[in-house]
């Protein structure tokens, strides 16, 4: 873990979850043990989204003038989207963009589907591959040119206040979503020089991968009234008059699968969170030459039950010696290894072994009972995993008082540093040339800092409010009152 990069790229091809070979740069492929780490990860996404959203699919195509059409939003992504220009030989009269997100897409047919006040609020998502032509060095799923894994919701409300609300509804459904990964997170607003285009404000979730850089991982966007000007997306209200609609737009992306792997994984590979591991338990047994067919028979019968109970369970009956099953499962990061041998089936014991805490426990199999003992060592795995994450992430967050200390903070040890700021763009980017790194932007949230996340969310958690008692300070870089305390970090 000493060169994370070097141990990222190593795990992707040992785990054989993404090939980088693809001949187009920034493009990769899912192969199986990914795609189904993949497929769990989005399976959590679907069950929160889809009580609130409805799941919907847009093409992938984008004629140029509907691109075009909002002026700063074109602007954000003119360097970074593809074009087609042909037909199969047929040159076509008017370019067609591949999506690098869907405003463009989706707001035109908003505005053919909303007519009435009573027609919102309308929530959607899609969960599709969208393309930017990234200039930065790519990354498989950090910095990617083709976004395999981009759900993108787009909301649409009658009033400015349903509109705000709508944005903490987003943060907390990411809260939960990344509080059930196990994947600690910084909520912030971004400054208003390095928000979405379009945007009226963006609130950031960030995380801090093992060399201490920051990750954006979610966005959230008021988007106001904007684009529903640009697109005409009105509604005719109980007095019969027509207002232009508010909407809001939040994504997430690939790099929820890079978080997984490289917050939770160690020297030894992968460590999976039980709800996206492909297997949840492995079953490797113990054989000697003698009563071989017993045991393998009594660990069918464990997979079995196993599998009945619901869990996904692999039983290793390969003839290959135990030692290196049992590297190969701790490296896919398989959650849990039962070994049963002989004397196990004589005591009625199996032996456990959790691979987040690399421990061994022997467990009674004499009655079902085992059955609910596996499935609380599972969720007690999960929610060790996630108290691991958070003590690491807090271990990368510090205050500064000066900008030489900021400065010293982030050489030395990367991470997030917080400090008061006045909030004024000028002054924030000298700040950012002077300690070369990016302003990530200001912590809004009341909550405590980055103390266990709840998983039931209360009001003030997501109350996004600025910071109390910040205007008694002063700005670190001009001395100015304090209007927020902001971040810094180096970030992908
Ligand atoms: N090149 C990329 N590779 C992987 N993930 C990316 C890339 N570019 C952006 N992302 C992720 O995608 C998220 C959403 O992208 S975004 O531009 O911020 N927001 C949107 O596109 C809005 N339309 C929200 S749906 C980002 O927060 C970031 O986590
Ligand atoms: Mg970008
Ligand atoms: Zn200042």
């Amino acid at each position: 873990m000493t060169d994370f990069s070097e141990w990222f790229h190593n795990i992707l091809e040992e785990a054989e979850i993404i090939d980088d070979r693809y001949p187009v740069k920034g493009m990769n492929v899912w192969q199986p043990q990914g795609f189904k780490i993949r497929k769990y990860t989005l399976e959590i996404l679907r069950n929160i989204l889809d009580k609130t959203h409805e799941e919907v699919l847009f093409p992938m195509l984008i004629p140029e003038d509907e691109l075009a059409k909002e002026a700063i939003h074109v602007k954000g992504f003119e360097e970074e989207v593809y074009w087609i220009t042909h037909g199969g030989l047929t040159e076509l009269n008017k370019k067609l963009a591949l999506r690098p997100t869907s405003e463009t897409a989706m707001y035109p047919m908003f505005s053919l589907w909303v007519r009435s006040h009573t027609d919102l609020p309308m929530r959607f998502y899609q969960i599709v591959n969208t393309f930017r032509y990234e200039t930065k060095h790519t990354r498989p799923l950090i910095r990617v040119r083709e976004i395999t894994t981009f759900k993108e919701a787009h909301t649409v409300h009658a009033t400015e206040e349903e509109c705000e609300e709508e944005v903490q509804n987003a943060v907390k459904i990411y809260k939960q979503f990344f509080d059930m990964l196990g994947i600690p997170y910084m909520i912030s607003k971004r400054p208003q020089w390095d928000k979405f285009p379009g945007a009226k404000y963006t609130v950031a979730f960030d995380t801090i991968l093992p060399d201490g850089k920051a990750l954006q991982i979610g966005t959230v966007h008021n988007l106001d009234q904007t684009f529903a000007k640009t697109f005409d997306i009105t509604y005719e209200t109980e007095e019969g008059d027509h207002k232009y609609v508010y909407q809001t737009c939040y994504g997430i992306s690939d790099r929820v699968i890079a978080s997984i792997i490289g917050i939770h994984g160690d020297e030894k590979g992968l460590c999976l969170p039980p709800a996206v591991a492909p297997y949840q338990v492995v079953i490797v047994p113990i054989i000697f030459k003698k009563g071989a067919e017993e045991v393998l028979e009594f660990c069918r019968n464990i997979e079995a039950k196993l599998k009945s109970a619901g869990l996904r369970v692999h039983f290793d009956d390969r003839d290959i010696r135990a030692g290196k099953k049992f590297y190969e499962h701790e490296m896919r990061g398989v959650p849990l290894r039962m070994e049963i041998g002989p004397r196990d089936i004589e005591n009625k014991n199996a032996v456990v072994f959790r691979r987040d805490k690399l421990e061994k426990d022997t467990i009674s199999i004499e009655s079902d009972d085992f059955i609910d003992e596996i499935k609380s060592t599972l969720s007690n795995i999960t929610h060790d995993m996630r108290e691991k994450a958070w003590g690491s992430f807090n271990k990368h967050l510090r205050d500064a008082e000066t900008v030489e200390e900021a400065a010293r903070e982030i050489e030395k040890n990367m991470g997030i540093v917080t400090f008061h700021w006045c909030g004024n763009e000028a002054c924030g980017k000298e700040l950012e040339e002077k300690v070369r790194v990016d302003i990530l932007g200001v912590r809004e949230s009341k909550s405590e800092t980055y103390k266990m996340p709840l998983t039931e969310i209360t009001k003030e958690e997501i109350d996004l409010l600025q910071e109390e008692g910040a205007a008694a300070r002063e700005c670190i870089n001009c001395g100015k009152p304090s209007t927020c305390r902001t971040m810094i970090a180096k970030t992908y």
